[in-house]
């Protein structure tokens, strides 16, 4: 990877207080972590600082909770994130103020704290400048290593960059490197696979998307969404029906550009957000008004199978079903199978991204057989787009 930032090689931790900015956004039910492939990719990090001597000080943010909220503290993810490391996690239950000052006061050399989940804060996604500074009172340095969360212009992701010497911690530039390698010029046809519930903060993202690849299978609730748009009945589907306008617009921008759009043609539905409910296949027409969506139908998975072998690069961010709960888990397993065969016979570069897509992957048991599996999701595909992501621009600059 060419130089563009300092990392961890250009300064001396020891004894120094780092400021460490991860995603510890991890799956979680009933307070256990289900997926913990961000905190083992993260790890290689922490050990490097604490081991150089230095305090790592971990900031990151947990769901997207509106001010405090005890089912959003990171609290489990700590003492996960300590089994995965094998190293002592300490935890502050704020990310400023006296209980962050005293327990970052009481920290060795080669030290672990977690501090309390930084959106308890509403001033951390407004990238309030007092806020900021209020934390950078905690560090001498500052390492983003949270490339999932680089698209983010928060405090803790890019507002810190600005105040204190930045760094890019190892997870940071070995995302960076090897997206590089994987697509930078991608081998075409190129298929992108986008599902997933973040409906409102992805399906902007579509809209160039569909000029940089030669197909987009739409799943999950981003398909919910396109297909009450095109006037489909699709029940109390998770869809974000006000943005209707949008995927319109974007359906139109596909076919301007050549981009062959995969929508479901059927749907797994069932009554119930639970494992194990009754479900049924539908076809579009007659999709129950008192019924939910909850896996893309077998026929539209054939037709997946069919868009996948006609392509040499898949990018896939979203499962395309509530693949936590069986059996609404079959379509995004038998498509993640189905790619990683193909990959394992030399006929596909896949690269897969997001919280929840590689927990998918891990459940179906092919995350190793994918060429790349990025722990990032809206921020890959941001990075796909050219877009500048604010957590590694900041970067740059120092
Ligand atoms: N049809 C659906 N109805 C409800 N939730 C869905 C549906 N399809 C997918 N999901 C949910 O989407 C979530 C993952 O979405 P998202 O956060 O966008 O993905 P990622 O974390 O990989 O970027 C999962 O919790 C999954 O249950
Ligand atoms: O899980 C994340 O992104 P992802 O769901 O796109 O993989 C990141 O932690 C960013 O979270 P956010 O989308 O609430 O800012």
């Amino acid at each position: 990877m060419s130089k563009k930032f300092r990392t961890l090689d250009d300064v001396d931790v020891k004894s120094k207080r780092v400021l460490l900015r991860v995603d510890l956004n991890v799956p979680m039910e009933n307070g256990r972590v289900t997926d913990a492939t961000r905190l083992e990719r993260v790890a290689p990090t922490i050990a490097e600082i604490a081991d150089k001597g230095g305090k790592v000080i971990l900031l990151a943010h947990f769901g997207r909770p509106k001010g405090r909220d005890a089912k959003d503290s990171l609290k489990p993810v700590a003492e996960a994130l300590s089994k995965v490391i094998k190293k002592a996690v300490a935890f502050a239950n704020d990310c400023i103020g006296e209980a962050a000052a005293k327990a970052v006061a009481a920290m060795k050399d080669g030290g672990i704290l977690c501090l309390e989940n930084t959106r308890f804060h509403k001033e951390e996604e407004k990238n309030d400048p007092a806020f900021v500074a209020e934390l950078a009172k905690l560090g001498d340095i500052w390492v983003n290593d949270a490339f999932s969360a680089a698209h983010r212009a928060h405090a803790t992701t890019e507002g810190l960059g600005h105040k204190l010497p930045a760094y890019a911690g190892r997870t940071m530039q070995a995302e960076l490197d090897a997206l590089g390698k994987a697509l930078e010029a991608p081998t075409k046809p190129v298929i992108a696979i986008i599902g997933g519930a973040k409906v409102s903060t992805k399906i902007d993202l579509l809209e160039n998307l569909v000029t940089k690849v030669d197909a987009l299978v739409i799943g999950g609730g981003m398909a919910n969404t396109f297909l009450h748009a095109q006037g489909v009945g699709v029940g109390k589907s998770l869809a974000e029906k006000d943005l209707a306008a949008t995927a319109l617009r974007i359906l139109e921008k596909a076919s301007t550009a050549n981009c062959a759009i995969i929508l479901p043609v059927d749907a797994v539905v069932a009554y119930h957000f639970a494992a194990n409910s009754p479900s049924h296949a539908y076809g579009l027409d007659a999709i129950p008004a008192d019924g939910m969506i909850l896996d893309v139908g077998p026929q539209s998975i054939a037709r997946i199978h069919a868009a996948i072998d006609d392509a040499a690069t898949l990018v896939w961010n979203g499962p395309l079903g509530a693949f936590e709960m069986t059996p609404f888990d079959r379509g995004t397993v038998v498509a993640a199978k189905h790619a990683a065969e193909r990959t394992k016979a030399k006929k596909l570069i896949s690269v897969a991204g997001g919280g929840d897509t590689v927990a998918a992957l891990n459940q179906a048991g092919v995350a190793d057989d994918f060429s790349y599996v990025s722990t990032a999701g809206g921020a890959f595909l941001e990075w796909m787009e050219g877009k500048p992501l604010p957590g590694v621009e900041v970067l740059k600059q120092r």
